[in-house]
């Protein structure tokens, strides 16, 4: 979106008024019998342009259906959202997205890569669906390369040809060649060691700050989201507990469950990776 500006020229960093991202009275229930999970309820928060959310919350509060409803990959049932302007509510939430608006970066490059795809076919293929031809956009794939720090031979290799790092690498490069505004980060750092987690984290922050994207970093390692986000949004069986500024949640938590969950980070809650 762009404004005029005095001299009547469009300008590129005009910032938009709406939100990125508008969750607004979301429920979701997942699942049918006695396997019916109400997975979201009533959650509501907005991503303001170029801001970065952590989502947190135990095992099964919701954080992989919300990044799914974002996705489109999972139905509303109830309340809406609104992703760069556009609504999506019950009948309208798996509307295919447009690729330039939202991608998700996924927990587990291995499975969400084709075995059979070279990594340069990954990125034609996000790029261009319908003439996915990694000789036609040969230049371009390389430049992602570069930016995420992998060499140009990479394209002509298989996903299993990769270190879990180097695989991250390349599904944040097929996510982010599709120019989106907005990623949605789901445990993206999870199945990886300790170094290469910071080294990944330190790639997406850079590319976020060059790109000016906007984020929902969504990870069970509070000291991971203390580092990525600005505001933290704590999720608990399918509930909001608390919304803020990511030094309050981590100073002045306001919900006792929030305090909870800080409490269970190693060292805290002196327990911190930036500074
Ligand atoms: N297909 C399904 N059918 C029924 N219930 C489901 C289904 N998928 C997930 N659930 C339930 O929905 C709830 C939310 O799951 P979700 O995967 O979103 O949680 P999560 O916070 O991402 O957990 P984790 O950190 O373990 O990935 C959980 O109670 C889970 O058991």
């Amino acid at each position: 979106m762009s404004r005029e500006t005095a001299d009547g020229a469009a300008s590129e960093q005009a910032v938009p008024e709406r939100p990125a991202v508008e969750v607004d009275g979301l429920g979701v229930v997942l699942g049918s019998g006695t396997a019916r999970t109400e997975a979201l309820r009533g959650v509501s928060f907005t991503i303001p342009y170029s801001r970065s959310v952590g989502l947190v919350g135990e095992s099964g509060s919701g954080k992989s259906t919300l990044a799914k409803v974002l996705a489109g990959l999972v139905p509303i049932d109830t309340g809406r959202v609104v992703i760069g302007g556009e609504r999506f509510s019950a009948g309208t939430s798996r509307r295919r997205r447009d690729p330039g608006l939202l991608q998700l970066i996924p927990q587990d490059p291995f499975s969400s890569l084709s075995p059979r795809r070279t990594a340069g076919q990954a990125l034609a293929e996000a790029m261009d669906p319908l003439r996915a031809d990694a000789r036609r956009h040969r230049s371009a794939i390389e430049e992602w390369f570069e930016r995420v720090e992998l060499p140009a031979s990479a394209a002509a290799k298989y996903p299993h040809e990769f270190s879990g790092g180097q695989r991250q690498r390349i599904a944040i490069a097929r996510a982010l060649c599709t120019r989106p505004r907005i990623v949605v980060a789901d445990e993206i750092t999870s199945a990886l060691d300790l170094s290469v987690q910071v080294e990944v984290l330190e790639l997406l922050a850079q590319l976020r700050a060059e790109l000016g994207l906007t984020m929902l970093f969504i990870s069970h390692d509070l000291a991971v989201v203390r580092h990525v986000s600005d505001e933290v949004a704590v999720l608990r069986s399918g509930e909001l507990r608390e919304f803020g500024a990511v030094e309050q949640i981590f100073t002045a938590p306001r919900d006792e469950y929030t305090s909870r969950l800080l409490d269970s980070v190693p060292g805290a809650p002196g327990f911190r990776i930036r500074d």
